[in-house]
């Protein structure tokens, strides 16, 4: 008789469930359910009302619609009964936060409340925080604060405090009704066992918490807001539990909604991309992940703690117990090529993809298949939605070099997936130059099944074969894999992360070498991107930040 375990991962516009044979981790069925609200940036459900720029909210509804949608679809499509699945577990977007009362229950489902945009669930991409990002930057580094040698030596706009601290100054009075401040991962896991666990790898990679020394200390509180003094043992208070414990058992409520036994075993929540990891079988060293969406997240692991430049975090057991797991990050991906098939291209090219039968990406794919490295004469910064890694600054924005009359869509699509891998390569680069050496780089995510151009233009870039992951939902198989791990091996499940992932993970034969020609034209256009990188990212000409708060209709216009 086969075991299963469902897997669900929590992306930026949908939630999928998998379930999965944990014998060998064979995807035995899927099922997507898109958020009904989607992300919520332009105005609030309900009264309308307009957002500021920079803000992107969620619906908490549409995660819990996730369970009780597509976990019921997966167990109908392959006919496993309810008995046979022994635990449950998600990843989600992260920092994906949200207040909560003394109930749990988020703030915007107030009648009272639901008006107020700080009441609503900040999505990871929500960049609004950004002043008190760089306020916590400032002062931590007046302070001499040791944590932020951990995070590249910069705090991001995206993660907990910042976007708390700009609750508490825009709408103080909503700070106060906030019983919890939880990441929606621990709040999804929440409603499905009745109990508030924080799980040790988003409270390590986006609320500055550390195994050995914990949060922040309140005098670096008290420094940012004398208000904030008390948060971590108020508002963010908790018990934070390692990756793989079990976070309780299915209540009878949700048991009965999502089809499956009261009491299934349900893992503590988890990130996407560190999901990811054991997904491909990426349990040692030297090795790293990129999940390729909407954003790449890229993670590896190290034997040991220390600093490497604009990454986003390190953390102990913060992907595999047993090692520092580090993560960094590109903030747009899919998003920038997504930008550019709604808004840069013609009528013409579309009624082109139509006639051919392919979609816009497709049809741009195949064109710039046809160019060699460095023939469209185009150059691109890929900070359409700020830098992550390894400059850490969401006021930074894209650029592309070298346009002319004669430049054709085709040219500039292909411009913006170099100009991503050009970005993942500062920082591969900047993790070899500080020791967590990379040796292979594994990829999974919507990304490396649909654009095959994407991924010679990084396996040449990198100049590192690539190996693509063999599940079509690999952070789902990840979470799965965790779900199995919660269960235990008493209950058919595993002991460890290790075991799963050596049991359940596979990497499809194919992978995408370098082509040395390539390489090398490659690594003269890098120089240039490097050139460019430094020129607008490390202060030199500030013009991006000038233009943004002229856009704002903000300050007067300073030179640098
Ligand atoms: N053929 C394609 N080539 C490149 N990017 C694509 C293609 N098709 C879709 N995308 C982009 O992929 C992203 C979605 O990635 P996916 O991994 O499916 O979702 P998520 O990031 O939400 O987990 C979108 O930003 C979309 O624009
Ligand atoms: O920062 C993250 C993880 O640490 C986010 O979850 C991620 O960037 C969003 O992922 P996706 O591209 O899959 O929507």
């Amino acid at each position: 008789m086969s075991t299963y375990t469902i897997g669900l991962d929590y992306g930026t516009e949908s939630g999928r469930a998998v379930l999965v044979d944990i014998k060998d981790g064979t995807e035995v069925s899927e099922h997507v359910t898109p958020y009904r609200h989607g992300v919520i940036d332009q105005t609030l459900p309900h009264s309308g009302q307009k957002l500021e720029a920079e803000w992107a909210l969620q619906h908490p509804q549409d995660y819990i619609e996730v369970l009780t949608t597509s976990v019921p679809a997966v167990l109908k499509q392959s006919g496993v009964k309810a008995e046979d699945v022994i635990g449950v577990a998600i990843d989600f977007t992260a920092c994906t936060m949200l207040p909560v009362d003394e109930r749990g229950t988020p703030l915007c489902f107030n009648e009272e409340l639901k008006d107020q945009p700080h009441s609503w669930l900040k999505l990871w991409k929500h960049h609004a925080a950004q002043d008190e990002a760089n306020e916590i930057n400032r002062i931590a580094e007046e302070r001499g604060e040791a944590f932020l040698k951990r995070y590249g030596g910069k705090i991001s706009s995206e993660w907990m405090i910042a976007k708390i601290w700009q609750i508490l100054n825009e709408d103080p009075a909503m700070y106060e009704r906030t019983d919890l401040f939880l990441e929606a991962t621990d709040w999804v896991i929440a409603q499905m066992t009745g109990t508030i666990l924080r799980n040790s790898c988003t409270a390590g990679y986006k609320s500055i918490w550390h195994k050995q020394d914990g949060y922040p200390s309140e005098a670096f509180f008290k420094a940012l807001d004398p208000r904030l003094e008390k948060l971590t043992s108020t508002k963010l208070r908790g018990d934070i539990v390692p990756l793989g414990t079990k976070a309780g058992g299915l209540t009878e409520e949700m048991a009965k909604q999502m089809g499956l036994m009261p009491g299934t075993a349900v893992a503590v929540g988890n990130v996407d991309a560190h999901a990811a990891a054991p997904g491909v079988g990426v349990v040692t060293p030297g090795k790293l992940v990129m999940a390729m969406g909407t954003s790449i997240c890229h993670v590896v692991l190290g034997e040991k703690e220390t600093e490497v430049e604009g990454m986003c975090g390190v953390v102990e057991d913060g992907i595999i117990p047993g090692y520092f797991g580090y993560e960094a990050g590109q903030s747009a991906v899919g998003d920038i090529f997504a930008w550019f098939v709604k808004h840069g291209v013609s009528s013409q090219v579309e009624s082109e993809a139509a006639k051919a039968q392919l979609n816009i990406h497709s049809y741009l794919e195949e064109k710039a298949a046809v160019y060699n490295p460095g023939e469209t004469g185009l150059l691109a910064l890929d900070w359409w939605n700020g830098n992550r890694s390894v400059l850490v600054d969401t006021e930074l924005s894209g650029v592309i070099l070298g346009l002319t009359l004669h430049s054709k869509p085709e040219e500039i699509y292909r411009a913006l997936l170099e100009a991503t891998a050009f970005g993942t390569k500062k920082i591969i680069d900047a993790f070899n130059d500080h020791g967590i050496h990379i040796d292979e780089v594994y990829a999974c995510g919507g990304l490396p099944q649909k654009n095959r151009l994407l991924m010679q233009i990084y396996a040449d870039v990198t100049n590192i074969e690539i190996k693509v992951s063999a599940a079509s939902q690999t952070p789902a198989l990840g979470a799965a894999m965790f779900a199995a791990v919660a269960a235990g091996s008493s209950y058919g499940g595993y002991d460890s992360i290790t075991d799963a992932a050596q049991a359940m993970s596979r990497i499809q034969e194919e992978t995408f070498k370098p082509i040395q020609e390539n390489v090398a034209i490659y690594k003269e256009l890098y120089e240039e991107y490097s050139t460019l990188h430094d020129y607008f990212g490390r202060g030199e000409n500030d013009v991006m930040k000038r233009l943004r708060r002229l856009k704002a209709g903000k300050a007067s216009i300073q030179t640098t």
